[in-house]
């Protein structure tokens, strides 16, 4: 093993570790001397299983503030015993140098390896810095912030940091994505949609682990207004966890709407469809907000109320400061008003076809946040 990742628990701290996973591929470093420390949550084995990386699962439980003290007593110990598991095997395996993205495993992985001496490289992808990262930051060689936003750390920053627009590392399949008319045909027909009947694509989605907020505000929406989006297709993404209950109501919508529905519980290519919508509803996480950017996007954003420093809402912001998106606060969430937005959004006469959105970043741009982490991470490797 020459290289540990800890990224864990949702897609929002695992995708950008493959980002840079991929970048230390093309340079020298092969797939199987990276290794991925994770928990075990489904999203996790659904996201690995498409992965050539090595992956060791670790069992910690979280603690919130609202946890009681049992299960924070639980979660200290969980976290005590990972560390244990995690540096006898970082002891054995020697890495040359950790890069962490935040969460509980990060700080396991981060304090194991600084016992060990071996070098920790922090990253940051949302505009307000985590707690675990906070926490390991004062540990960390180095720290990689996405947003210009939260340079609130001074010291160990990146001093090339913030080189393209989010800074958030994004996979190369992001920027392969092919958005001609017959690409985008072909996918939405493969997800079941009647393309010929269709002028725009609605993409919705909660984040990694799915919104059940987000999924009743579309089956309100959709069945209060069944005549108003006769040629829209919607492509719902539900999560793993809501799906069982969710589908029954969104196959009813599908019923009596004169839109097109078409839902999924996961999709390994959502960035493609992202690429190729004419609108997308989501939350705000960092990657969901840079891959936007990355596409130039329309979208309506609903950040997770209660984001620890309020990230969301600030990632949102971020995006809708430069692009045709608006944010709604949960809380001022009504069917009408989401139908409203769709309606304006998918009619703008600006109405986006990606490479026509005028402040779209250069994939050099992009593609060098990954570049830059994996070069600084090789320095220490080799
Ligand atoms: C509830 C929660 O903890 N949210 C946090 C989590 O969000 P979350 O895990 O939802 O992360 P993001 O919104 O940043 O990214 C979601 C990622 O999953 C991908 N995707 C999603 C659904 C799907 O079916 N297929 C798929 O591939 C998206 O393309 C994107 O790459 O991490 C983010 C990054 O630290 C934070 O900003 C969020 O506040």
């Amino acid at each position: 093993m020459k290289v540990v990742i800890g990224a864990a628990g949702t897609g929002g701290h695992i995708y950008p570790a493959v980002a840079v996973a991929q970048c230390l591929e093309d340079r020298s470093i092969s797939a199987s001397e990276i290794c991925f420390v994770t928990s075990s949550r489904p999203v996790e084995d659904a996201i690995f299983s498409q992965l050539p990386y090595g992956r060791e699962r670790l069992d910690v439980r979280g603690i919130t503030a609202s946890s009681t003290v049992l299960s924070k007593v639980r979660g200290v110990a969980s976290l005590v015993s990972a560390s244990f598991a995690i540096r006898a095997l970082l002891k054995v395996q020697r890495p040359k140098v950790a890069i962490v993205f935040g969460g509980y495993i990060s700080v396991v992985v981060a304090l194991a390896s600084y016992s060990l001496g071996i070098p920790v490289l922090v990253v940051e992808t949302n505009s307000v810095m985590g707690r675990a990262n906070r926490l390991i930051s004062k540990l960390a060689k180095e720290i990689f912030l996405s947003f210009e936003e939260s340079k609130i750390h001074r010291g160990k920053i990146d001093p090339n940091g913030f080189a393209n627009r989010s800074g958030v590392p994004l996979r190369r399949e992001i920027m392969a994505v092919d958005v001609s008319k017959e690409a985008r045909r072909d996918l939405f027909s493969k997800a079941g949609f009647e393309v010929d009947e269709i002028d725009s694509f609605v993409v919705i989605f909660g984040g990694s682990l799915g919104s059940r907020r987000i999924n009743d505000a579309i089956i309100a929406t959709l069945s209060n207004f069944p005549n108003r989006f006769p040629k829209v297709g919607f492509f719902v993404i539900t999560g793993e966890r809501d799906f069982g209950e969710v589908r029954q109501e969104l196959t009813e919508v599908s019923k009596v709407s004169s839109a097109q529905v078409v839902f999924e519980n996961y999709s390994d290519e959502l960035y493609s469809y992202m690429g190729n919508a004419d609108l997308v509803i989501s939350r705000a996480g960092s990657n969901t907000v840079a891959e936007l950017d990355y596409f130039g996007v329309p979208a309506i954003l609903i950040p997770l109320p209660n984001s620890p420093g309020d990230h969301q809402t600030k990632n949102a912001r971020w995006y809708c400061e430069r692009s045709e998106a608006v944010f709604v606060r949960e809380g001022d969430f009504s069917p009408a008003l989401l139908g409203d937005m769709i309606e304006k959004l998918i009619s703008s006469p600006t109405k986006v076809f990606h490479q026509s959105f005028p402040n779209k970043p250069s994939d050099d741009e992009v593609g060098d946040a990954a570049i830059r982490i994996a070069k600084r991470a090789i320095d220490y490797a080799l």
